[in-house]
């Protein structure tokens, strides 16, 4: 199987001198193709810190961080963006636009995407939405939608540019038990369809049983769950 993520002897610091907080101490850990990956740990365990630098949304120095053959490490902004087209990301709130539709958010990721019209992002997005149970929603904003429903829509703008690697930063943290458990395992359906990988953090032990692995980090230390 196919490694996605490979990160050895990673290491990461906020700030300088004196005021140097380590957050992440030597991480090893390989992911592979469509595993679903499960992290949990405590608040301030240093979850978010390694999530957005598999991401290429902060950059680290030291180690290696291999995502999807590309290294991170001291990378240049056009390898981490090329790598950035590639992953889809679901935030703990929704991040959706307030002015626009389900429809209208879910299509706009999709115009990153060279050489697809308009009426072909719109399809594709409406495709999506009716895979998250969501087709009925369509022309909803946000504030009409409940929460469990807008992580739905941002489940299916995570998904709908075909991302290799979904990041899900506590995707389920403000939802009620039966909303969460229903993103997620929506989530996991989809991912397993169509073979997308997913790193996912969370403090939610409800959502446990989604993963094929769980790995705890405590302390910036990777440790087995
Ligand atoms: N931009 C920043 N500058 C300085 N310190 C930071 C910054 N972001 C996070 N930290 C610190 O790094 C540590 C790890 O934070 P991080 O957000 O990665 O933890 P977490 O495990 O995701 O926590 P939570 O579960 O509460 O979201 C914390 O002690 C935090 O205070």
């Amino acid at each position: 199987m196919s490694i996605l993520i490979d990160v050895s002897n990673l290491s990461f610091s906020f700030g300088k001198g004196e005021l140097t907080q380590s957050v992440l101490k030597n991480i090893t850990i390989s992911i592979y193709k469509g595993e679903i990956v499960l992290m949990t740990g405590p608040s301030g365990s240093g979850k978010t810190t390694f999530l957005t630098i598999i991401g290429g949304l902060r950059q680290a120095s030291t180690g290696s961080v291999k995502v999807l053959d590309e290294q991170l490490i001291n990378s240049s902004e056009q390898v981490k963006v090329k790598v950035r087209k590639q992953i889809g990301y679901i935030f703990q709130q929704h991040n959706l636009i307030r002015s626009l539709t389900a429809l209208q958010n879910v299509s706009m990721t999709l115009e990153m995407h060279q050489g697809l019209s308009e009426r072909e992002r719109l399809n594709r997005a409406a495709k999506m939405l009716q895979d998250v149970k969501l087709g009925d929603r369509l022309h909803y904003k946000p504030e009409q939608l409940s929460g469990g429903q807008r992580q739905r829509v941002s489940i299916a703008r995570a998904l709908v540019g075909q991302p290799k690697i979904i990041l899900a930063d506590e995707p389920t943290a403000s939802l009620d038990k039966q909303s969460g458990q229903e993103a997620v395992n929506i989530l996991k359906q989809l991912a397993k369809e169509s073979g997308v990988t997913i790193l996912l953090v969370t403090h939610d032990y409800r959502i446990l049983d989604i993963a094929d692995r769980i790995v705890a980090l405590e302390d910036g230390v990777i440790k087995p769950a």
